[in-house]
């Protein structure tokens, strides 16, 4: 087709020739695998190739869907590929589909062989699709590669003419870059991916990726979120800066990454914040089990496999690890020393120790931006509802940057919510909830869950009433329950006082958390009172 084209639009009838020839290489590349090529083609291809060097005025770009040792996909790769998904499905015949954002609608790329023309000030080039097998590879580099080791590679191959060598390179590849880059957000799918345990990595010899993943559809958005709306603001504006602060970064030598705290009671909306958060950004999620990571090897493989636009979250941190009390250095050094020996990589057959070697200096090591340095734009969230059992050097800043407290569902969170769920601004209730909060302590998602409709009959005026009856409850609950509660405090005490804080929800903590806040004068407190 490329040539007809060529014909019709009357170029010399070297140039055609001189396609012929190339196009003549290409084919024979692709035929690499039938019989009847290795017969002829050392000797046909190479006359092609000397036939083109005598003729051929055309030079030729290769970009190929992996890059630095098959670890890292190449940007480049995905940007042609969204550039040319638009140009493929005017040209091409063989098209691959894949989904697009808009549930309903498809992007389309041309299939492997497939060739599409493009032109561009007046230069015309053209674009082939490509793969080839991998050549067969050492455990350890399968292992790194992941199940991208087993694929097949492939690659873009640009062909255009020598004269327009510079106007190709400086100014149309880049503009490709760019225009793909737009196509992706446009088709871009957000994800929600999880890791898959260690001991499934090596699956019978076939390496598995780290990570699977579904569509993230998460309806939360700052919108819906209640918290005060100073910190909202702030919150985003904060998350903003971090998007657009990409020269920033740069200049003052830092990676290009950020960490989040979010801490306070089950129920506070520490997994809506996040959800809220990748919604604000356009970002993906990776939410890390860490109960399934065996070794600190693996955390960096994982890691390693993350994408950039994303956020890296660790949910309930204190549960997931043994981070109590002082920093074991010795104890984290010696596991280190253990994983770099002998805590790589499983090999097939190999017997798998299934309990979690994790260790402090491990998780240290993967958020000081050591592993970040392959690449940018990445935000860490750690949530705990115990915030006073992390160690303080997992939450100092430089690691996590930005401490949220979320806390008890206060007046003015219940007011939004009730705007939001209920669509009402004012009740005669409004006043005895208010009340109510000031005396018990209620989770938002509680609040939330009192203010949904549980029929069609059901309206502001009964939610409202459900909600004072469940408030009531629970000051009753409370003081009735008031003295055991102290006898249990009491018990708590001793393990309190070790760790030289108050008892109860690790209030003490908390307080000296706002007190070094204060000091520092950096952080948001989601007070929600
Ligand atoms: N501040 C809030 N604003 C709006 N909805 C909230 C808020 N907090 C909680 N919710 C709602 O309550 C439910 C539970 O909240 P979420 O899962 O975010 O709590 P959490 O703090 O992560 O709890 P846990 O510590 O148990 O993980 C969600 O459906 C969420 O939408
Ligand atoms: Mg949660």
């Amino acid at each position: 087709m490329a040539i007809e084209a060529m014909m019709l639009s009357g170029l010399n009838s070297g140039v055609v020739l001189s396609l012929i020839a190339v196009l003549w290489t290409v084919v024979w590349q692709n035929l690499q695998h039938l019989q009847l090529q290795q017969f002829f083609a050392r000797h046909l291809s190479r006359h092609a190739r000397r036939l083109a060097a005598m003729v051929d005025p055309y030079l030729s770009v290769t970009i190929s869907e992996y890059e630095g040792g098959r670890m890292k996909r190449s940007d480049a790769y995905e940007e042609v590929k969204a550039y040319l998904s638009d140009a493929s499905a005017r040209g091409v015949r063989h098209l691959r589909a894949e989904g697009a954002k808009d549930a309903d609608k498809l992007v389309l790329s041309m299939s492997d062989g497939e060739e599409v023309e493009d032109e561009f000030q007046g230069a015309r080039v053209f674009w082939g699709a490509f793969s080839k097998q991998p050549p067969r590879s050492d455990g350890a580099a399968a292992f790194w590669g992941g199940a991208a080791a087993q694929e097949e590679r492939r690659f873009f191959r640009l062909y255009f003419l020598e004269r327009h060598r510079s106007l190709v390179l400086d100014t149309y590849l880049p503009r490709v870059r760019q225009l793909g880059r737009d196509v992706m957000v446009k088709n871009r799918q957000r994800k929600l991916f999880t890791n898959i345990s260690t001991s499934q990595w090596s699956d019978g010899g076939y390496m598995r990726s780290a990570w699977s993943h579904v569509v993230f559809e998460h309806p939360k958005t700052f919108d819906t979120l209640a918290m005060d709306p100073v910190q909202k603001k702030r919150i985003k504006a904060d998350l903003d800066m971090f998007k657009s602060g990409k020269d920033y970064y740069k200049r003052v030598g830092k990676a290009w990454k950020r960490g989040y705290l979010l801490y306070g009671p089950p129920g506070t909306g520490k997994s809506a914040m996040i959800a809220a958060m990748a919604n604000h950004l356009d970002y993906d999620i990776y939410d890390i089990e860490l109960t399934s990571v065996h070794t600190n090897t693996d955390l960096r493989k994982l890691f390693i496999e993350t994408t950039s636009k994303s956020i890296i979250v660790i949910e309930d941190i204190d549960c997931s690890l043994d981070l109590t009390g002082a920093r074991e250095k010795k104890a984290a050094a010696e596991e280190d020393d253990k994983d770099k020996k002998g805590g790589g990589p499983v090999r097939p057959g190999e017997k798998k120790d299934t309990s979690s070697k994790v260790t402090l200096s491990g998780l240290l090591n993967f958020i000081d931006g050591l592993w970040s340095a392959c690449g940018g734009e990445r935000i860490i969230v750690f949530t705990t509802n115990h915030v006073e059992k992390l160690d303080p050097a997992l939450i100092r800043r430089g690691r996590m940057d930005k401490h949220i407290e979320m806390s008890y569902c206060g007046f003015e969170a219940f007011k939004f919510l009730a705007k939001t769920y209920l669509d009402v601004d004012s009740h005669p209730l409004f006043d005895t909830v208010g009340e109510l909060l000031r005396e018990v302590q209620m989770t938002p998602a509680d609040v939330a869950e009192n203010l949904t409709p549980k029929s069609l009959d059901d309206g502001p005026d009964s939610c409202l009433e459900d909600l004072v009856k469940a408030l009531e409850e629970a000051k009753e609950k409370k003081a009735s329950g008031g003295d055991e509660q102290d006898k249990q405090d009491e018990e708590e005490q001793p393990h309190a006082q070790e760790l030289g804080r108050r008892p109860g929800h690790g209030e003490g903590a908390v307080e000296e958390a706002k007190e070094k806040e204060k000091a520092s004068g950096g952080d948001e407190q989601n007070q929600q009172r």
